[in-house]
């Protein structure tokens, strides 16, 4: 990120940490590039130690990038069941909606039941100023907004979040909400901060980077006793903001607030938002990186989270030494007492005891050890998380560590692209372009070069053994292989895995550079038929399968032919599957194109769009007639740059 690497000047000495092996790591991620059947174009980001120095020594990892990958079956070798211990992210997070919206109740802002843990439980700064600094043993420093709008508008806000928050529709009517949502006023119980956070850039440690224009103003504790961050982004500069302003503008914000809100109602674990407001000043950005700067209008969304801790939020304590390593530990607490209870209250009498997947098969003891449950759960989650976005075709950008939540949520949304026609190396991230490290393929790859990171840091502050930290891998490899599994079985309504038919048809829509989500959505409508003739084969995907010339239709009539072989084995009607389905498949995912009409009119102080894209996303798996247009292939124009590619501008 060119932004960042300015701002790498507090970078740490190089602690010595126990680096987890190097062919551990590569064996891993090749069965993982196997498991998922994409015709892999771009090279595997190599291993790095996991060390987070910056004399990382890099292994040579070449051969098996290019081409169509093997499709012989994963190695069983490593199922393992932890079930028992992972918890289903989706009961954990996302599991608040339920209910009937009338009977919650309804508060004012000056009654939400503010709770402020983090910084009474945790080491602070003990300075308050905003002068950019390395701030050292503590992980966080008290600081209050200071975008100082003037005349703020409100653009949108989630009735889900509001909800969430049990806080009554009617406060977003009132005249000084967007004061209070851009800082200008001060949230009544609010006790705002900014957090202490490092993380590895692009497979480089940056250093301290922390939340620079991102400030939390508590944690409320709802009527279900669910803990709630709510955080301003773009609320002005704290000591972390480096050389920047502090600021963020209306074109990201709306990119963030409609996709945090898009991805929830997708069933994809998230950090969420609850409004979106506009600052009414002008913030200075330089789009392209092309030395074009221009003014853009300012914006602040109100994120909300169980917790926005990271991965970087434990690696800057490490690297700081063996002084703060205890500051490692402490955060480890505070997230399992606050966020993972069940371990926090894990039996000493529970059997969780499982033998590894490595060459000496040693025994890994969970219930000995609450930091090495902990570790595999994030591992786990993280795995779900990146099954879940290889199913609907999302494309992260930035995959740092300071941007992996412990939660497994998705969290910061930069310049992240949903696959239009399918690309296994698309990068949504114009300065990812050179290596495509975080691109489409990469991302279950990456995830585990991330878990490495993180087992390391624990593992650096004696938390966990080696053994727990390749165990954790281990677990992300086979829970990730399960998942994404899971998901494309029912992507394609098939009776059960089969990979051949997988990999072929990920291999035709790469060739033919066919709609991700559009096919999925229309390959419903293919009847379980084998008596179907030829000709007639494809006519459900007619609209799908543009400009394919004969062999082409060769090859797609081929894989159809299976495809409809392995559905009638299956004996589920075709009525029954096409819902079935239907309900995996969404018809609206926020295409970046939809993203840039909705800013567009923003700018122009026209917010009708972003409120009708929020109402979309929220219903992406149903047809919602009338609204047809908006799962239209992207036009001609959204080829031009900052539209399905961005820069970290913003
Ligand atoms: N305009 C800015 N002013 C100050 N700091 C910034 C600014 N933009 C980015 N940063 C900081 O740069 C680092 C990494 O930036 P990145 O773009 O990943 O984060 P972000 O989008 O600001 O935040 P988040 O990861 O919380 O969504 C973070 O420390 C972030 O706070």
């Amino acid at each position: 990120m060119k932004l960042l690497s300015h701002f790498a000047i507090f970078s740490p000495k190089p602690s010595s940490f126990s680096p987890l092996s190097a062919p551990f790591f590569s064996a891993l991620s090749f069965r993982l590039r196997r498991s998922t059947g994409f015709p892999v174009t771009s090279p595997p980001p190599p291993y790095i130690s996991v060390s987070p120095s910056l004399s990382c020594h890099v292994s040579s990892r070449t051969g098996g990038g290019a081409g169509v990958v093997s499709m012989d079956s994963p190695s069983p070798d490593l199922a393992v069941s932890v079930d028992s211990v992972a918890r289903d992210l989706k009961n954990q997070s996302l599991g608040s909606d339920a209910g009937d919206y009338s009977k919650r109740l309804g508060l004012k802002l000056e009654d939400l039941n503010w709770d402020h843990s983090f910084v009474r439980e945790l080491p602070g700064d003990p300075r308050t100023d905003t002068i950019p600094r390395e701030v050292l043993h503590a992980c966080y420093t008290k600081v209050l907004p200071s975008a100082e709008a003037e005349n703020p508008q409100l653009v949108a806000w989630s009735e889900s979040v509001a909800e969430l928050l049990d806080l009554d529709p009617q406060e977003f009517e009132r005249p000084d909400f967007s004061l209070l949502f851009s800082g200008a006023s001060t949230l009544v119980g609010a006790l705002p901060y900014a957090q202490c956070y490092g993380g590895h850039q692009f497979g480089m440690w940056a250093g301290q980077l922390g939340d620079g224009r991102a400030i939390t103003l508590g944690e409320i504790i709802n009527s279900k006793s669910e803990r709630w961050e709510l955080q301003l982004k773009g609320a002005g500069k704290t000591p972390y903001s480096r050389f920047a302003d502090g600021l963020a503008v209306l074109r990201s914000s709306i990119r963030e607030f409609l996709c945090s809100e898009a991805m929830h109602s997708l069933g994809i674990p998230t950090i969420r938002a609850l409004c979106l407001v506009t600052t009414g000043k002008y913030v200075t950005r330089d789009m392209f990186y092309d030395g074009n700067p221009k003014e853009e209008p300012g914006a602040i969304v109100c994120r909300v989270s169980q917790s926005f801790l990271r991965f970087g939020s434990y690696q800057i304590h490490a690297s700081r030494g063996k002084e703060d390593l205890g500051i490692v530990r402490a955060l480890a607490d505070y997230a399992i007492r606050k966020h993972f209870p069940h371990i926090e209250n894990m039996s000493r009498s529970e059997s969780l005891s499982f033998t590894t997947g490595d060459e000496d098969h040693s025994v890994v003891d969970l219930t000995s050890n609450k930091y090495a449950a902990w570790v595999v759960e994030v591992a786990e989650r993280t795995a779900t998380l990146i099954a879940n976005w290889q199913g609907v075709g999302f494309t992260h950008g930035v995959l740092n560590t300071d941007n992996m939540s412990i939660l497994g949520l998705t969290i910061d949304y930069g310049p992240f692209g949903f696959l239009d026609a399918f690309d296994p190396s698309y990068t949504p991230n114009t300065t990812d372009l050179p290596g495509r490290r975080y691109c489409f393929a990469n991302q279950p790859d990456i995830g585990l070069w991330n878990i490495a990171q993180f087992a390391s840091t624990l593992s650096a502050a004696q938390l966990i053994n080696d053994k727990e930290a390749n165990y954790a891998m281990e677990r992300y490899g086979t829970k990730f292989m399960d998942e994404y599994q899971a998901i494309m079985t029912k992507k394609l309504g098939l009776p059960k895995y089969n990979k051949q038919l997988i990999s072929k048809l990920l291999n035709n829509m790469a060739v033919d550079k066919v709609d991700y989500t559009n096919f999925f959505r229309l390959l419903s409508n293919i009847k379980a038929d084998p008596s179907i003739p030829e000709e007639e084969l494809l006519v459900p995907l007619k609209a799908v399968l543009l400009d394919i010339g004969k062999e082409r239709k060769e090859a797609w009539i081929s894989w159809a032919k299976s495809y409809i072989e392995e559905l009638a084995s299956g004996g589920i009607s075709d009525e029954e599957r096409k819902v079935l389905m239907n309900a995996v498949n969404p018809k609206y995912v926020l295409r970046n194109y939809l993203c840039q009409s909705a800013i567009d009119a923003a700018e122009l102080g026209d917010f009708g769009e972003v409120r009708r894209l929020l109402k979309i996303m929220e219903r992406p798996y149903d047809e919602q007639p009338g609204m047809e247009k908006y799962a239209r292939l992207p036009p001609a124009w959204a080829y031009r740059p900052g539209v399905c590619m961005l820069s970290c501008s913003s």
